[in-house]
């Protein structure tokens, strides 16, 4: 294999507070809907690395959760998971909210940077949102607190800026291979995928009334004779009540989150599957390390 001098890859760590965007971020930067997203802040729990490949470059992306202050024993998984990819990425991008003022949680992280040698490229979302004038100051606010290499305001909604990001990203990437071949996007297996995007449509279905007590299991994918695939998932919930929620009056709920999933499930694998979901409930499963091993949030 011919080696290009002049082809660059690393690592990049995406962070921020719940709900500043970062999913949003790396499906616009990736094109593919991968990484799950809602209105509704810490649905990202697992490390997910996206691949984005560039003539010149290849960008492993990895999605960590909302960094928060741990109150139960899966925060504090989530925040270790977040501290530990800190260390081995070749940049990190701390993705803020424009439209909200520099607060507590963004110092929390700002003191975890400090902590860490790597790079920070200050990513200010959601400009849509704020008018011209109040960018500056924000970014004034921020460079006041921590000493970042490069500063990008963008859309990640919109795509506004996200080439100036890339080229931004690209000046701290040392020169290396691809590493993964070009029509690659995620390295998740795909029953996480699938996991995924089923939470994702039983969150956005319930809105206010599930707490964020809910996870998914695929239990099983087999290829049928007609080759279509089979693929049965299991959301668990924490109480009986949430388990009436998700399923819903006569079924209707469960069976448009089916739906809807199913329609997802079938673009990523680009063949017809039957999605056989169901819904069990198991007591307060983030608060026991047997319960989140099983779940694959190690
Ligand atoms: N107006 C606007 N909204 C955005 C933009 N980027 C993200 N959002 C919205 O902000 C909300 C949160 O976005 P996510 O991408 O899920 O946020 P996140 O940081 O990954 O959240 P967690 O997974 O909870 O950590 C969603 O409703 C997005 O549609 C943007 O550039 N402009």
């Amino acid at each position: 294999m011919e080696v290009n001098k002049d082809h660059k890859s690393g690592f990049v760590s995406v962070i921020g507070r719940p709900n500043v965007g970062k999913s949003t971020l790396i499906n616009s930067l990736i094109g593919q809907k991968v990484v799950i997203m809602s209105d509704k802040p810490q649905t990202t729990r697992n490390k997910i690395m996206c691949v984005l490949t560039l003539d010149d470059a290849q960008i492993l992306f990895i999605d960590t959760p909302g960094i928060h202050k741990p109150k139960h024993k899966l925060g504090e998984y989530m925040l270790k998971a977040a501290e530990n990819t800190l260390r081995e990425v070749d940049v990190i991008f701390f993705v803020v909210d424009a439209t909200e003022d520099i607060g507590g949680g963004e110092r929390y992280i700002l003191e975890l940077l400090s902590l860490v040698k790597t790079p920070v490229i200050l990513v200010v979302n959601k400009i849509d949102k704020i008018e011209k004038t109040k960018l500056l100051p924000i970014i004034q606010k921020y460079s006041a607190c921590y000493e970042f290499v490069g500063v990008v305001p963008i859309s990640a909604m919109e795509h506004t800026n996200l080439d100036g990001l890339i080229i931004e990203v690209k000046k701290y990437l040392e020169p290396g291979p691809q590493y993964y071949p070009e029509d690659m996007i995620t390295d998740q297996p795909e029953r996480l995928v699938i996991a995924e995007m089923i939470r994702e449509k039983v969150l956005h279905a319930t809105r206010d009334e599930i707490p964020h007590s809910i996870a998914v299991d695929i239990e099983e994918i087999t290829t049928r004779a007609n080759e279509d695939l089979y693929i049965r998932a299991v959301v668990y919930v924490e109480r009986e009540s949430q388990k009436g929620i998700v399923i819903g009056a006569k079924g209707q709920l469960l069976k448009e989150v089916g739906k809807l999933a199913r329609i997802d499930i079938e673009n990523l694998l680009g063949s017809k599957i039957f999605l056989d979901l169901w819904v069990k409930v198991k007591k307060d499963w983030r608060n026991k390390e047997g319960s989140l091993r099983s779940f694959g949030y190690e």
